[in-house]
């Protein structure tokens, strides 16, 4: 029996990637600010959580030494355990994008080594002709928004107006995205999703890595709130992922939350879907209680960058973080003999950081499962180690990229 569980804790850095000053990011570090700011009293919440950051089950996967790998410095107040239940290290990105999907691909064996197409910063960032061309095709009188944003910070500043025009709010940030923001029922799921589809089709010639519905409701700048009805629209990985591998093997590809979005749904066995980590960790353990020799469950745990590292809210970040810590035990009582369980990120956003965009870090890569000897295999040149790693793992051949370090 041999099966593979993948959990993307989505956007948790743990800082030193060597190209982080091309990006405006030297000295980003999720973990390493999250842990300083704990330290210092500053991740402190009312009813949410208090003093140091605590996350003693991926400190035993070997989580304090992988950063210390990655960035040279263990996290501030963190107990750094003296025997390890895991293999660990960590890994850099070579792929040009900090993005979700660039990180997650390269996750699965293909690194993205050509340049996404961006919208500028500034105001009316996307094209004329590609607006006029997207007004004609979705009957649309016009749009709100056309900049750079914090999906929160917009709907507060457009929502009524988008309410009361029902134009739909666009804006991007320095990830190769076009998100529109639409409420659920004055302007309608249906619809928003209808126009993702054309705005889709007509954003593959600017290169565009994915369009994304950001639906909402509430009725006030006050009481704006995204729902759980988000759906990304991205284009195809540019080769066979570590998905297509285990798929034409004539295994099964489980694939929980954002992840058969992101890979555009190819190489997709099953989906389960599921709103916030808690539950998409549940949803993650039907789907390894379904999973049979040589399956992948490939799960996306979205909170952390979405509601935490985005929104620049360490108290937030570190109680996600702890919360999914206390879940570990969970997904290691499921563990069967030949199962391994890897826990990494996809890339950063330092909720210390300036903006609110991704920092360009390295990521943690955690591996556990019975009888899987611990220890650490070093700093990776690249996450396609991972896939690697895991196609060695599952009986597959080798692919283009990346070696294992099982
Ligand atoms: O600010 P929100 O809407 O959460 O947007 C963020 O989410 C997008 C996709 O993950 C990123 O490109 C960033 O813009
Ligand atoms: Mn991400
Ligand atoms: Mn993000």
């Amino acid at each position: 029996m041999a099966r593979a569980f993948i959990y993307v804790l989505d956007s948790f850095g743990i800082g030193g990637a060597p190209d982080a000053k091309a990006y405006g990011d030297l000295g980003a570090d999720t973990l390493g600010h999250i842990a300083e700011f704990c330290a210092a009293g500053l991740g402190d919440r009312a009813g949410l959580r208090a003093g140091p950051l605590e996350l003693p089950n991926m400190a035993t996967l070997g989580l304090v030494e992988a950063a210390k790998l990655a960035s040279g410095n263990y996290p501030a107040a963190m107990a750094r355990p003296e025997r390890f239940l895991g293999r660990y290290g960590a890994a850099s990105e070579v792929s040009r994008g900090k993005d979700t999907p660039s990180g997650h691909w390269e996750i699965a064996g293909t690194p993205v080594m050509f340049d996404w197409g961006y919208f500028p910063e500034g105001p009316d960032c996307f094209p004329r002709e590609l607006l006029e061309a997207i007004y004609d095709r979705a009957g649309i009188s016009g749009s709100l928004g056309n900049c750079h944003a914090s999906g929160t910070e917009i709907i507060k500043r457009f929502g009524q107006e988008h309410v009361w025009t029902r134009r739909p709010i666009f804006y991007t940030s320095t990830d190769s995205v076009f998100q529109i923001a639409a409420h659920e029922y004055h302007f309608g799921l249906d619809r928003l999703m209808k126009l993702c589809v054309v705005v889709r089709e007509l954003t593959y010639d600017y290169n565009i890595g994915r369009v994304i519905a950001r639906p909402f409701t509430g009725e006030t700048a006050e009481t704006f709130k995204r729902t759980g009805n988000r759906r990304d629209f991205s284009i195809a990985p540019p080769e066979r992922t570590l998905l297509d591998r285990v798929n034409e093997a004539g295994r099964n590809v489980l694939a929980v939350g954002k992840i058969s979005d992101i890979f555009a749904g190819k190489g997709v066995t099953q989906l389960f879907k599921a709103d916030g980590n808690e539950a998409l960790v549940d949803a993650s353990l039907k789907a390894i209680a379904q999973a049979g020799d040589g399956d992948l469950v490939f799960t996306n745990l979205v909170d952390f960058d979405m509601l935490y590292g985005h929104r620049r809210d360490v108290p937030g970040y570190a109680a996600a973080l702890e919360a999914f810590d206390a879940r570990i035990p969970d997904i290691a009582e499921k563990l069967k003999p030949g199962d391994i369980v890897v826990l990494t990120a996809d890339h950063g956003c330092d909720p210390t950081w300036r903006g609110s965009d991704h920092t360009r870090e390295r990521v943690p890569v955690l591996v556990f499962g019975p009888g899987l000897r611990p220890g650490s295999f070093g700093v990776r040149d690249s996450y396609a180690d991972i896939g690697e790693s895991i196609a060695a793992h599952l009986g597959l051949a080798a692919g283009k990229h990346g070696r294992s370090f099982l």
